[in-house]
């Protein structure tokens, strides 16, 4: 087994220390953990370059680049996710990183990937700038839907929140992804104290454009390392602000380990959801699991440990190898975030380097 160990600006190098045990692991091809959870849902990070800065995700500089050697290719993305869907039950996979419109081959990565996984649900997280020249082209190479990050419809504050005037280009790239077919389109708006006086304006935008809403909750994985409990804004709190001009009714989760809960917004069909990662955490539910842009397995958002899968890759491992050392890597996820516990450290990657 590997772990981490930072390097800087939040990009840990891979070192192998002596393994933690998976003898006690029962023989199931599954991705199974200690807690009895199981990971069908893939979330693979294709890069961490970004055009936007989201202040509570990079820092202003961006993260430090990799190596162009180090980020696993096309066809090993495809061949590890072949592995994960044949092998080891993973049933959904979505690309995601840094921003995955600035890998130049993005269209090659879904095309080989939805061959090698015909039939499984191919998603995006994106900020959609440049999206409305590509979205065509993706579907095509079969991706089926996209989420998309928009924190505000006020061009200065998006300016302001991204340190980037691109607006106008995330806009165009939602309705690109609407008339491509890169349904339903759902928008990520992170909350913060910042964002909560645009937030029903937003939600309008939205309903307006036939798209679902997500506020999420803030996580302590900003590069800058600025997150404070103490700032945070809750569900709670947002849903006060928006009930002074929607009418809200409580819905609640579609499945157990989905994270979002849900809210039927009166006179329209739409809804509005909230991912409250922190104050109603999913953890003890949880079904992700993850591989960074530098082909390592993380088995959960916070935690620092993973296990290099290129290097076995590059080194000539089989299917079955790969499959072994990725389900030792799931069977020894923690519990869950522990962002409450005392003594919380926050991971040494942040949201951007990880793959969100
Ligand atoms: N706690 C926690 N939060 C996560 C995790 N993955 C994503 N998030 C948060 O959830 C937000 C939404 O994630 P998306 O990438 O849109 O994925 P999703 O919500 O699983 O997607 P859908 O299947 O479309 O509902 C992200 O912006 C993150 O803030 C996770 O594994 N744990
Ligand atoms: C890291 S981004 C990568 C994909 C793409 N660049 C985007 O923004 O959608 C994935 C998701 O993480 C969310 N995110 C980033 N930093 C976060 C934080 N500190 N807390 C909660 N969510 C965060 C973003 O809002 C986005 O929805
Ligand atoms: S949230 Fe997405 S768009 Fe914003 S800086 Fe992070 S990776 Fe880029
Ligand atoms: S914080 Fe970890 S355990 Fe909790 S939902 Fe996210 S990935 Fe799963």
């Amino acid at each position: 087994m590997t772990t981490s160990s930072v390097v800087g600006l939040g990009i840990p190098s891979i070192s192998r220390t002596p393994g933690v045990s998976v003898d006690d692991r029962p023989d199931v091809p599954v991705l199974i953990d200690r807690f009895g959870r199981v990971a069908r849902d893939l979330r693979v990070s294709i890069t961490e370059k970004c055009s936007l800065r989201c202040t509570y995700c990079m820092p202003e500089e961006g993260l430090p680049a990799i190596p162009t050697q180090d980020l696993l290719t096309a066809s090993e993305i495809a061949r590890v996710v072949g592995v994960a869907v044949h092998r080891l039950g993973v049933e959904e996979v979505r690309f995601t990183g840094g921003e995955p419109l600035m890998r130049a081959d993005l269209t090659e990565i879904v095309r080989l990937t939805s061959q090698v996984a015909p039939g499984v649900p191919l998603s995006m997280t994106t900020n959609a700038v440049g999206l409305e020249h590509r979205a065509d082209t993706l579907a095509a190479a079969g991706l089926n839907r996209v989420n998309v990050s928009l924190d505000t419809i006020d061009r200065a504050h998006f300016a302001e929140l991204t340190r980037r005037d691109r607006l106008p280009s995330v806009l165009a790239g939602v309705r690109a992804a609407m008339r491509a077919g890169l349904t339903p389109v759902k928008i990520n708006a992170v909350l913060m104290p910042e964002t909560l006086h645009g937030a029903a304006d937003l939600l309008q935008w939205c309903l307006d454009e036939g798209v679902a809403l997500r506020f999420i909750e803030q996580m302590p994985l900003d590069a800058d390392q600025e997150w404070a409990r103490a700032n945070m804004l809750d569900a709670e709190h947002l849903l006060d602000v928006l009930s002074t001009r929607f009418d809200l009714r409580e819905i609640g989760r579609s499945d157990p380990s989905a994270p979002a809960e849900e809210w039927a917004v009166g006179g329209t069909s739409s809804t509005v959801g909230i991912i409250a990662s922190v104050t109603r955490s999913f953890c003890s539910d949880c079904d992700r699991t993850r591989l960074t842009a530098e082909g390592t397995v993380r088995s959960c958002l916070f935690s620092d440990e993973e296990t290099d899968l290129r290097a076995a890759l590059r080194g000539g491992a089989t299917d079955d190898e790969l499959g072994k050392l990725w389900q030792g890597a799931m069977w020894n996820k923690w519990a869950g975030h522990g962002i409450d516990a005392v003594g919380f450290v926050p991971p040494a990657r942040s949201m951007g380097a990880i793959g969100g």
